[in-house]
């Protein structure tokens, strides 16, 4: 089923949850709805699940508008962070209750086989004899998405679900989570205030921010050509550089202290103030590009690669490099940082409550 949120706004008492929230996603698509906390995914959620009701704006499932339609009735399964499950009653109980309920009541042979496959595939198949009163927080996320998985949805709205999982289960279940055959071909909203979860599992990413869509895209659309700094941000760890400067009357960048003068791949108006970005992947050491020089400030080792932080001038420039390019460097010591122009993405200034918007399209 295809959903969509037209000018969608919501308000508890003085506070605005949701802003004119504009939201499409297609039938069968995967898409994540990223944002900070209080950015007000859940409430878009309970919206399209008819949980509330809209102040104004419309939802609509599959092209009709919902607002006379009950929850019950509009062929959604919700999984809620806070996971409502049955404390006394077993794994397997809880899994298989949703499809004895008089709108599913699938034959039991054919439930047991479905909560058999969901289990397996969440990695519970021996907890289900136990009673969820005793299971960990983990092991009972996975239940409560189980009991959301296991009903024959026409669309899923997922809350978090991998929220209270450690680092190594969490990516093996999001590894996982796109291949269960349901959650391919069942319309996903997925809501996640985790960039790399968004990045690895949407086919489409919409990025909210204070009850509003800020930019919706697919990961490359959003990686690079993110709409404002607050988006780059968002995207990528060791997080992107950013360099506060102006440009200059041959249209090149001098930052503040004028210590870093780099070429800009796009047209910006001489003498405007800009931010200019550069992921820490796209700067090496050993390889081809425009030349900066600075000097080690520290350097940090994650895993196979190293993250060296070079001092420019006033200026701080993360970069993350192959240890073999990295072996060696001392604190202090000269280095000529490498940037490539078509790596670099401007933005306007950051001003007080609006993020420096990107400026012209990247070649
Ligand atoms: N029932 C409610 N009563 C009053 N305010 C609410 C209620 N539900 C949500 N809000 C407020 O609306 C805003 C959006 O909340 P929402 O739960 O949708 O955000 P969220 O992005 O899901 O955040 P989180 O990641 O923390 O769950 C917040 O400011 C929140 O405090």
């Amino acid at each position: 089923m295809s959903v969509a949120l037209r000018d969608v706004h919501k308000a508890y008492g003085r506070t605005t949850a949701l802003d004119g929230i504009e939201l499409r996603v297609e039938e069968g698509e995967f898409f994540c709805l990223l944002g900070p906390s209080g950015a007000g995914k859940t409430t878009t959620l309970k919206t399209v699940a008819g949980l509330e009701r809209p102040d104004s704006g419309t939802v609509e499932i599959d092209g009709r508008d919902v607002r006379d339609v009950e929850p019950y009735d509009r062929g959604v399964a919700m999984c809620f962070e806070s996971y409502a499950l049955y404390p006394h009653r077993s794994v397997y109980d809880n899994l298989v209750s949703p499809l004895r309920s008089p709108r599913h009541r699938l034959p039991a042979a054919e439930a047991r086989e479905r909560v058999g496959a969901i289990a397996e595939l969440l990695g519970i198949s021996g907890l289900l004899d136990r009673s969820v009163g005793q299971l960990s927080n983990g092991q009972r996320q996975r239940v409560a998405l189980g009991r959301v998985l296991v009903r024959p949805a026409r669309a899923f709205l997922l809350d978090e679900p991998l929220s209270h999982l450690d680092a190594k289960l969490r990516q093996q279940m999001r590894a996982e989570l796109k291949a269960i055959g349901a959650v391919r071909r069942t319309t996903t909203l997925y809501v996640t205030h985790d960039s790399v979860e968004a990045l690895a599992l949407g086919d489409r990413i919409g990025v909210i921010r204070d009850g509003r869509i800020v930019q919706t895209g697919t990961r490359e659309e959003i990686w690079y050509r993110p709409y404002d700094t607050e988006v780059a941000r968002a995207f990528g760890r060791p997080r992107i550089n950013l360099l506060p400067g102006t440009v200059t009357e041959a249209g090149e960048f001098r930052s503040v202290d004028g210590a870093v003068e780099l070429p800009l791949p796009v047209r910006a108006s001489a003498g405007s103030e800009v931010l200019v970005g550069v992921r820490p992947r796209d700067v090496s050491l050993a390889g081809d590009g425009h030349r900066l020089s600075g000097s080690v400030y520290v350097t940090e080792v994650l895993g196979r690669s190293v993250e060296v932080t070079v001092r420019i001038g006033a200026q701080h420039l993360s970069l993350v490099v192959p240890r073999s390019e990295a072996a060696g460097l001392r604190p202090d010591e000269p280095v000529r940082p490498a940037v490539r122009a078509e790596n670099l993405l401007v933005f306007e200034a950051d001003r007080p409550g609006r993020p420096g918007r990107r400026i012209g399209k990247s070649t």
